[in-house]
């Protein structure tokens, strides 16, 4: 059986009742509330109190003002810590160099690692509400998989794929013999629950859906339903050569903590928020390139990573990342800038993975801004930004070669709903 999904366990860092909103007599709303915090019917509201009337009846007018300062201060020192960590291990390895032993010390600094899964899951429970939910990145991969697995995007891809399979050896017209990949289509009918990896997956978002066999898996987790497991460490074993039914048996026993894994287990494989996590770009290779082995043929690997830039600011990166990850064996299949992150689908498109992609410098390619910085307090500086360098007007002219393609192969697209001119360095973690 799956282990019971805990239910938003742990303190309620600000109980200020429903929506986060303290019951006022108005008078006290109005010298409280400033701007944004007040409520709607702002104007009625003042001329009440301009007439005089709130304040002979006020038993009548208790109304819901937002007390947000406290919740905000809690909210800006849990991403502090999150930060911080994030921080602490760049720093560290840029000094030392050597990522295996800083690793190791990381792995082994308990205390920090959980203070840091607790931020993270009281930043989930109390502190990103519905606009943050709004863009939320756990629904958007939700509706990723059961467009491409249940509702006929796969059959699509893979019916797009002969083709071009099909016009690349000359055949332009459909063979009236099975095709290739009717057997796979047929097992997509006797699909059962789609199995999904969440890798960094800290407090198990995904648990909730029905549709999902999930497997969480975390170096420190923050919920007890999520495994103990260093992906960066997993030693993969040989496929199962076992009927859906059982690998799903297989994955309802697994134990803890995992240390490895037979290949071609899962359908999606989910990096949420986790790539940026690394120092360095070679460990977020590393991180691909397992997701890969642990991917069955046609699954999904769905990446997010934060960036609160405008959708084109990045491009350049963006391009550097697809063309790196697809160098494994994956072709994209769904590109979406948010205000706040990317999120990127990719699709397992063959088995093997070339060998001398390292030589090649693919690792490198997965890069994110923070490798550079050498100061890191600037970066996260909210400043909006004036004035762009000569790389950033190379990134925006690369920008509008890579805004998001149109056709369904290689990602339907949505820009940013509210572009942002400036960045933190996560900034999603100060999203409310
Ligand atoms: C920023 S949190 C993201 C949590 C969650 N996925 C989300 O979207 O909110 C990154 C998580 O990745 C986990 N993590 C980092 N390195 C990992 C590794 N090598 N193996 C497994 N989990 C790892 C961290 O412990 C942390 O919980």
């Amino acid at each position: 059986m799956q282990r019971k999904h805990e239910q938003n366990g742990g303190p309620s860092l600000c109980h200020t009742g429903p929506k986060g909103s303290t019951d006022m007599p108005i008078t006290a709303g109005f010298r409280e509330a400033t701007g944004e915090g007040s409520i709607g019917g702002t104007m009625d509201l003042r001329d009440n109190v301009e007439t005089g009337e709130a304040e002979s009846h006020p038993e009548f007018f208790y109304l819901p003002i937002p007390d947000e300062a406290p919740c905000k201060r809690e909210q800006e020192k849990l991403s502090g810590v999150v930060k911080n960590l994030h921080r602490k291990l760049r720093r560290k390895y840029k000094e030392v160099g050597d990522f295996d032993k800083i690793w190791r010390e990381h792995c082994e600094d308990e205390q920090t690692l959980s203070e840091y899964a607790l931020a993270m899951k009281n930043l989930a429970d109390n502190h990103w509400t519905k606009k943050y939910e709004g863009e939320g990145r756990i629904e958007w991969c939700r509706s990723v998989c059961q467009e491409y697995f249940l509702d006929g995007g796969m059959k699509r891809m893979l019916e797009k794929d002969e083709k071009s399979a099909n016009l690349a050896m000359g055949v332009t017209a459909l063979p009236a013999t099975p095709l290739p990949y009717s057997a796979i289509r047929s097992s997509l009918s006797q699909l059962g629950k789609i199995r999904l990896l969440d890798v960094g997956s800290c407090f198990n978002p995904f648990l909730k859906f029905d549709e999902f066999l999930t497997v969480g898996i975390d170096i420190v987790p923050a919920v007890e339903s999520v495994y103990k497991c260093d992906f960066l460490n997993l030693q993969l074993q040989q496929p199962l050569q076992l009927a859906g039914d059982a690998v799903e048996a297989f994955l309802r026993q697994l134990h803890n903590p995992i240390d490895s894994l037979p290949a071609q287990l899962f359908h999606v494989v989910v990096f949420s928020l986790l790539l940026s996590y690394f120092p360095s770009p070679y460990q977020r290779w590393i991180c691909c390139k397992k997701a890969h082995e642990l991917l069955e043929l046609h699954g999904l690997l769905l990446i997010i990573t934060p960036d609160s830039s405008h959708q084109n600011r990045h491009a350049l990166m963006m391009r550097s990342w697809r063309v790196a990850v697809e160098s494994l064996g994956f072709k994209r299949y769904k590109y979406v800038k948010y205000s706040h992150m990317h999120l990127i689908a990719f699709r397992k498109v063959c088995l093997a993975t070339t060998s001398d992609l390292v030589s090649r410098n693919y690792p490198e390619m997965l890069y994110i801004p923070q490798d550079f910085n050498s100061n890191e307090e600037e970066e996260c500086a909210d400043v909006p930004l004036q004035v762009r360098s000569e790389f950033e007007d190379d990134q925006l002219a690369w920008g509008f070669t890579e805004l998001p393609d149109n056709d369904s192969d290689s990602g339907e697209s949505q820009g940013s709903s509210v572009p942002g001119f400036h960045e933190l360095e996560d900034p999603i973690l100060l999203q409310s």
